[in-house]
């Protein structure tokens, strides 16, 4: 049978076929907005557009703009504002204690786009309350109290690395110099890498000292690129996370793998030729491969590390299978990511306040020792017992108030509905936890702009300063996602700050715009901070000269 179709008939059908897409498009959006419009968040507080886009949200988060509109609207709003059509940000105190602990909502699926495999996650990315439990349960041990005191032994080896350095640098011959200019937020950033990497990862990453040794059996180069690596990664996936999900709905899952400068061809070692799956991780599981196996061959090589603790017993939270090199990656690059930007950014945040507190400095330097470069490294163990420090202590706690490093958490009510800052919200609302704008409410805190320490010590000793109001203040999070972390933190800013500023005063150098930007965490946007480190008691070589 013959067919006739006329290019009229052609036009007509090439026409509905575009026209049909469309039509469903804008339909669906007319009647999003339809729905956000009826929507029981059309009660709260909020720009005129919100209930209509979310442009402005994906703008802010992939210029990492964000907590500026949320400042501002928390400003303009109040303590609960509508950013989106199903959007929600929170900065009340009794709402968050219903947030992270009474009602403690589950976390939004962002936190498992950073993931290098969404059903694969760290402890971070892990959604599920299940194999999150597992996984927590599991990672647990390696954070306590006692097992990072027992890791002081790593931190102090970095804190030399950064000392030795700055030794070299105070020697020139030039003695008109009375300090010398360090770019201190670069600096902290490496020793907090280096850190992670003698602690997680079985050796630094030769950031601090480049010419450290590093693991046996390893190229060097790719092991020194590990961090830039994951980062790399985790933030390209952050970055692309709409356009990811965009894809999923036509059908593409897209996966990032680690960055291509990682994929580094190397021929395997003969002795692993039969593990043909090995050639096809990254050069980044090649370098760490080389160190799981050398634990896994010998106790000889095994270290009270994080490391150790995957290597020896990590299974899949969700199958329970024993997790290979891949997995034991994908853990530590959020354990990475959670613990190098976080401990870094929060320790420069506190020696820009210093810098320009200079009562507050003066303060601290006076309460405490005035050590040499060659004197001891003093260990979180000193700084958290000895009352030498207790204003030190203060000055950090502080500094995670005023500069909250992750300044919002994201939530969702799930399938339920809750209510909050009396609004009822319905399921499948998001709930973001603005802490940065709880910890600078001035009803909680006054005069909230301003660093003084003195709220956090004890009554008695904080002058004029108010008490600090704990129940609003959440630097490490609350409930069962709270920051597994916490004491490896504190741990790692005790030390590297009791042994600067012991050693060390600080000055900002002059002219530099500071301004942050919000990838996941809180960081200065430019990725640098100028100061000029002043010997307090002068080595012997500049004494000399
Ligand atoms: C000053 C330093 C730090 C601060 C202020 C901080 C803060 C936080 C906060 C607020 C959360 C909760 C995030 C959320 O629920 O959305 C968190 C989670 C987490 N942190 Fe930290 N953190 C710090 C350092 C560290 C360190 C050093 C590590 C590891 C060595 C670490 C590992 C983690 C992990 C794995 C999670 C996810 C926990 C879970 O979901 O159960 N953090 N952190």
């Amino acid at each position: 049978m013959e067919v006739n179709i006329t290019p009229w008939q052609v036009t007509r059908l090439l026409a509905i076929l575009t026209v049909t897409p469309v039509l469903v498009l804008v339909l669906q959006y007319l009647y999003g907005v339809f729905r956000a419009l009826r929507s029981p968040l059309r009660h709260i507080p909020g720009p005129w557009y919100s209930p209509f886009t979310t442009l402005h949200l994906r703008y802010g988060f992939a210029t990492g703009k964000i907590w500026k509109l949320v400042e501002q609207s928390h400003k303009t709003y109040g303590p609960i504002v509508r950013l989106g059509p199903r959007q929600v940000w929170i900065s009340d105190k009794e709402a968050m204690k219903q947030i992270l602990l009474k009602v403690d909502l589950p976390k939004v699926a962002m936190y498992a786009e950073i993931s290098r495999d969404r059903r694969s996650p760290g402890l971070f990315g892990e959604i599920r309350p299940m194999p999150h439990k597992r996984l927590k349960r599991f990672l647990s041990p390696a954070f306590t109290v006692s097992y990072v005191d027992n890791l002081d032994v790593f931190f102090a080896k970095t804190i030399r690395s950064l000392l030795d350095k700055y030794q070299a640098s105070i020697s020139p011959v030039d003695p008109a110099r009375s300090g010398y200019e360090v770019d201190l937020m670069d600096d902290l950033h490496n020793v907090a890498l280096d850190i992670m990497g003698e602690c997680s990862f079985g050796r630094g990453f030769g950031q601090t000292n480049p010419d450290g040794e590093i693991e046996d059996g390893v190229d060097e180069k790719v092991w020194k690129s590990i961090p830039r690596s994951i980062f790399d990664g985790l933030s390209k996936r952050y970055q692309t996370v709409y356009i990811k999900r965009f894809l999923r709905a036509m059908g593409l899952d897209v996966n990032f793998d680690w960055p291509k400068e990682m994929i580094v061809v190397r021929p395997p070692p003969v002795e692993h030729l039969g593990y043909m799956f090995r050639k096809r991780l990254t050069g980044l599981a090649q370098a760490i491969d080389a160190v799981v196996q050398k634990r896994h061959r010998s106790a000889d090589f095994a270290r009270p590390d994080l490391l150790q603790h995957l290597v020896d017993e990590g299974q899949k939270p969700d199958t329970l299978t024993t997790m290979n090199t891949r997995d034991i990656v994908d853990q530590m690059s959020e354990v990475l990511l959670a613990g190098s930007e976080t401990t870094s950014g929060t320790t420069a945040c506190l020696f820009l306040e210093l810098a320009r507190n200079p009562s507050v400095r003066a303060r601290l330097l006076d309460t405490l020792p005035v050590l040499d470069m060659n004197d001891d490294i003093v260990t979180s163990k000193s700084v958290r017992n000895e009352p030498q420090f207790t204003y030190l202590e203060a000055c950090i706690k502080e500094t995670l108030r005023l500069h909250p490093i992750a300044s919002e958490m994201g939530r969702r009510t799930g399938d339920q509905w809750v209510k909050l800052v009396g609004y009822d919200l319905p399921p499948h609302t998001v709930v973001s936890a603005s802490y940065r704008d709880l910890h600078r409410n001035e009803q909680y805190f006054p005069q909230a702009l301003r660093f003084w320490p003195e709220r956090f010590l004890p009554e008695g000793e904080r002058g004029e300063a108010p008490p600090a109001d704990m129940d609003a203040y959440y630097p490490f999070s609350a409930g069962k996602h709270s920051c597994i972390g916490i004491n490896f933190a504190w741990a790692e800013m005790r030390m590297i700050a009791a042994n600067l500023l012991s050693r060390f005063d600080v000055v900002e150098v002059s002219g530099q715009d500071i301004d942050f930007r919000q990838y996941i965490t809180m960081q200065f946007s430019t990725g640098h901070w100028k100061a000029i480190l002043i010997p307090r008691r002068p080595s012997p070589e500049a004494a000399s000269v």
